[in-house]
This record gives C-alpha cells, structure tokens and sequence, in this order.
C-alpha cells in the first residue's frame, strides 16, 4: 500500500497524516482553507505532550490531481461527507479502499446500497473505523494527540477479517495503533455510550468532561446517557455489558474538549446528526426509552441554531 490520502486534514485527519509521516510514508493530504495554506507554507507539525515533529506531507485541495489511492482515510465529519464525496471519488481506483474515520453511527452501518454515498464510493469499499485518539487543531498547520494512549479499530462491514484488511493494517501499524475488529458495530457502540454523553453535556455546559464528572448532579446524567444509549445498542444487536458507571473512570479527562464542544466554540457546524439525532431516532424506532437524551438534545439544537451552528 504504497499511495495513502487522508481526505480532511483536521484533528483526527492532521494526527494520522502526521503519524503515517513520522514513520516514513508518503502520505498525501485533502484539505481547504487555513490548514491546507499553513501545511503548504510551513508544513504539517504534530505535538504530542511536550514533543512536536515537522512531519512532511503533500498537501492540495485538488484530489482529482493526487490520481487514484490504495488507501484513503476519510476524517472529514459526517455532515461534510456528502458535499466532499464527489473529490473523495476521483481518489478511487479500481483496488481502492476507504476508511470511514468518523464518530456516531456511520453511513454504511446498515449497508444500505440505496444510500447516495455507497453509489458514490461504494460499501464494497468501505472499511468502518472507531477512533480512540483525542485530538484537537491547535492553529492551522499545527495538530495535537491529546492523550498518550490512542487506538483505532478498524472492521469490515460484513465483520470477517479479510485479507485487504489484515493487508491494510500491515500497512498501517507501523505508524498507528490500529487493531482488527470482527465487531466493528460492537466498538462503535461503546465509542457512541461516550459521545452521547460528553457531547451533550460538555457541549451545552462549555466544560470538559473531567469537570462535568466533578459535579454529582451531572455526573448522574453522564450515567444515564451512557445507559440509555446502551439500551438503544441492544435493541440493534450489540449487547454491552458494562454498566455505564464503571465506564466512566477511563474516560480521558484533562483538557481535552471534545470534538462537538471545539466546533461549538469555533462557531462551526455542530455533528449533531450522526452523534445524536441518530441514535434517538433509533430509539423511538425500537421504541426504546431514552428520557435524559430526549430532554437535552432539543436544548442543544436550538443553542446550535442560536449560532446558525445548525439549521434543522
Ligand atoms: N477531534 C477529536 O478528538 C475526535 C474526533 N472524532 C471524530 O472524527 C471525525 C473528524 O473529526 P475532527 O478531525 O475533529 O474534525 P475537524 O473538523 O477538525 O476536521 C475535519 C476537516 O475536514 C475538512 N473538510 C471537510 N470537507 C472537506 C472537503 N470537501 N475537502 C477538504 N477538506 C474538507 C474540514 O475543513 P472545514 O473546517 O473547512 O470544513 C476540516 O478541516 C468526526 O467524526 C469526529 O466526531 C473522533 C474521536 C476524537
Ligand atoms: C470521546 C471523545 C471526546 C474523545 O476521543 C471524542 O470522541 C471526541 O472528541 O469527539
């Protein structure tokens, strides 16, 4: 796998470009804006602790002219991913695959081949991807890992360990920690229980989760989020056994504000729709209960569209 593009160089997208860098591959970058002039003036700078690394990339907002890809790492956000398909397609060759980096259910997840995007790239293509990798953008050109441990689980949408996948994570290890799932669906659950809750609650409060869990009344809502969105997984098939409270001592605290709070406080769109309104639908569906979620993602709707940070 020698030609790899990680399509959206934001956080997560910056870190794996720079990851895959420091290990000594090529790896070309799709980005726009601020980020894509800092990376092609000063280049793509990685922090992790105290430590930071110049790490060479290609960078272009003009995929079409980076030719067909064996690898291609989306991390653009869900709501981004329709409007960006068109120029993620013109990396596609024949052979091609494409990792889906993003958090809350993914489009593929119920393999709808009706679905505008597995027209567009394929769920033949398609490898779903569960980041465990804190990260934020600390100025254009320059992203950091917020904490020493990350993972990213990758899995095949039919759940087998195929040979492109076990090729795929030869290819990667070196530079990333990435692990093989036959559950994927399992993983992004457990990821999910999380980002119902810190999305939502440090979302509306402007905290970090750390600060959240200080508090015993909000801290009681974090468990009923994570019970709640454990229930709706059950009614899917994914049985997570953990009850929510003892989830919560390896939530990664410190300064790390999630993603959801960090679009809040850049004024940008909020990923509403994948990370929560999803899985409330799910819920009523199944109908399944789901009355701490029910009371506080209208709130955050609304102080989102207060911001025009979402529109529905
Ligand atoms: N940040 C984190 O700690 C974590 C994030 N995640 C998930 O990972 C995914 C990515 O998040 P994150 O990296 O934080 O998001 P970012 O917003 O930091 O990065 C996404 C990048 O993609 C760019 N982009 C979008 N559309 C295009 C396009 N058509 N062409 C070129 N660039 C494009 C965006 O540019 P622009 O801003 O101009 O739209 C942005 O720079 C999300 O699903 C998130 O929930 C998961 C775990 C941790
Ligand atoms: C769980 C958390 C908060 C950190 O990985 C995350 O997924 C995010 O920032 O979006």
């Amino acid at each position: 796998m020698k030609r790899i593009a990680v399509f959206g160089a934001g956080a997560v997208g910056g870190v794996i470009a720079a990851q895959l860098s420091r290990a000594g591959k090529a790896v070309s970058v799709v980005a726009r804006g601020t980020y894509l002039d800092a990376m092609r003036s000063q280049g793509l700078r990685l922090r992790i602790a105290a430590e930071e690394w110049l790490c060479p990339v290609t960078a272009t907002d003009d995929a079409a002219a980076l030719g067909p890809q064996d690898l291609v790492i989306c991390t653009v956000k869900a709501h981004s991913l329709p409007a960006a398909a068109p120029a993620l397609a013109s990396l596609l060759g024949p052979e091609t695959s494409v990792i889906f980096a993003q958090n809350g259910i993914p489009w593929w997840y119920f393999r709808d081949e009706e679905h505008q995007l597995a027209r567009q790239i394929g769920i033949q293509r398609t490898i779903g991807c569960v980041i465990r990798a804190p990260c934020s953008v600390v100025a254009p050109g320059v992203v950091q890992l917020d904490s020493g441990h990350s993972r990213y689980y990758l899995g095949e949408p039919d759940n087998s360990l195929s040979p492109r996948l076990q090729q795929i994570i030869s290819a990667l290890e070196p530079a990333l920690p990435v692990i093989a799932t036959t559950r994927i669906r399992d993983e992004i659950w457990q990821k999910l229980r999380i980002n119902v809750a810190s999305s939502l609650l440090t979302t509306l409060t402007h905290s970090f989760t750390h600060d959240v869990l200080q508090r015993a009344p909000l801290r009681e809502l974090f468990i009923q989020l994570l019970d709640e969105t454990r229930a709706v997984a059950g009614g899917y098939g994914v049985l997570l056994t953990e009850p929510g409270e003892s989830l919560l001592a390896g939530l990664s605290g410190g300064q790390h504000a999630p993603s959801m709070l960090q679009d809040l406080l850049a004024g940008r769109p909020l990923e509403l729709d994948a990370q929560l309104l999803t899985v409330q639908a799910l819920a009523r569906q199944a109908n399944i209960a789901t009355p701490v979620l029910d009371i506080l993602l209208p709130l955050l709707q609304q102080r989102a569209r207060a911001t025009a940070q979402y529109h529905v």
